[in-house]
């Protein structure tokens, strides 16, 4: 697989605070990476950085360029949407899709508006008429049409409603996704992108706390369900996180066997979600 974006030693602080930590991250071509952490972990400030919008120690390589040096070049196969989608407020919608026409050589202006053809954005209407989820529409739209082969995704779907945002991410995969492409999403919804992941990365304090195949991680963890009368037992096997619910209490355990761990429980596949609160928990400790 043909590797599109190498982060190493990636490092950056705001006077005396460190943001980023020594960072270390591959991307493949084919590979939809979940940057995942909690507010404040550096998720964005670790995109600017691939994007060239903000210095950094370390190396970075990003289709072969220098994020900081040949961002002008990099940029006509990297698309990236923030997490503040902001248009100018007197432009209308089909004279936004001329301009990306106009200044992006790779917009595809037919895919824009199949894409708005499925909301209910028209196109002579003037952005400042539009809600502020319809603008984020919009701004979907304008980058998605981009045929670039790096996508980066800051919180694409904030203040989109639940329709609208399993609608995105369908189209992601749908009409953007192809394997000779890489995708990069920062998201707080971790249980709303699970199911097209195929990489994830945690991070916290500006360290990566895990990167892995998403396979591999669901292999690493499992869940157990533990009735009180094995509680303490389980306890013993000292499980990254418990979470006490109706009579149950529900574990997440590392390494473990399957065999310790099923004379004391019902054994389930834990969700990212629930790896990502065990780790968060198990670092806090
Ligand atoms: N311009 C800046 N000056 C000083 N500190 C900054 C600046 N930008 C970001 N930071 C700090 O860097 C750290 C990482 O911020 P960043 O925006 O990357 O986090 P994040 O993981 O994207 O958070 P969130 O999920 O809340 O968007 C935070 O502690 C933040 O306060």
């Amino acid at each position: 697989m043909t590797e599109l974006i190498t982060l190493s030693g990636l490092s950056k602080s705001y006077k005396d605070k460190k943001v980023l930590s020594d960072i270390k991250l591959s991307v493949h071509a084919g590979q939809i990476l979940g940057l995942v952490g909690p507010n404040g972990a550096g998720k964005t400030t670790c995109l600017q950085a691939i994007l060239g919008l903000t210095e950094c120690d370390g190396q970075l390589d990003v289709l072969g360029y220098n994020p900081r040096k040949q961002r002008h070049q990099m940029l006509n196969d990297v698309a990236y949407i923030a997490d503040v989608a902001v248009l100018p407020k007197w432009l209308q919608v089909e004279q936004a899709l001329t301009y990306m026409a106009g200044i992006h050589q790779n917009f595809n202006r037919e895919k824009a508006e199949a894409f708005l053809a499925k909301t209910n954005i028209d196109l002579k209407v003037k952005v400042k008429t539009l809600s502020k989820g319809m603008v984020t529409q919009l701004h979907l739209a304008l980058v998605l049409a981009i045929d670039a082969k790096v996508l980066i995704l800051d919180e694409p779907t904030l203040g989109l409603d639940l329709l609208t945002r399993r609608q995105f991410y369908r189209h992601l995969l749908e009409d953007f996704y192809t394997e000779d492409k890489c995708i990069i999403v920062t998201t707080h919804q971790i249980e709303e992108v699970e199911h097209i992941l195929s990489n994830v990365a945690f991070i916290r304090e500006g360290k990566i706390l895990l990167s892995a195949d998403v396979e591999e991680v669901r292999r690493r963890y499992r869940l157990l369900a533990v009735p009180d009368e094995h509680l303490e037992q389980a306890k013993t096997l000292k499980p990254l996180f418990s979470n006490p619910l109706m009579g149950l209490t529900s574990m997440l355990f590392e390494h473990n066997s399957r065999e310790e761990l099923t004379r004391l429980g019902n054994i389930s596949t834990p969700s990212l979600a629930d790896i990502f609160v065990g780790l968060m928990n198990k670092e806090t400790c």
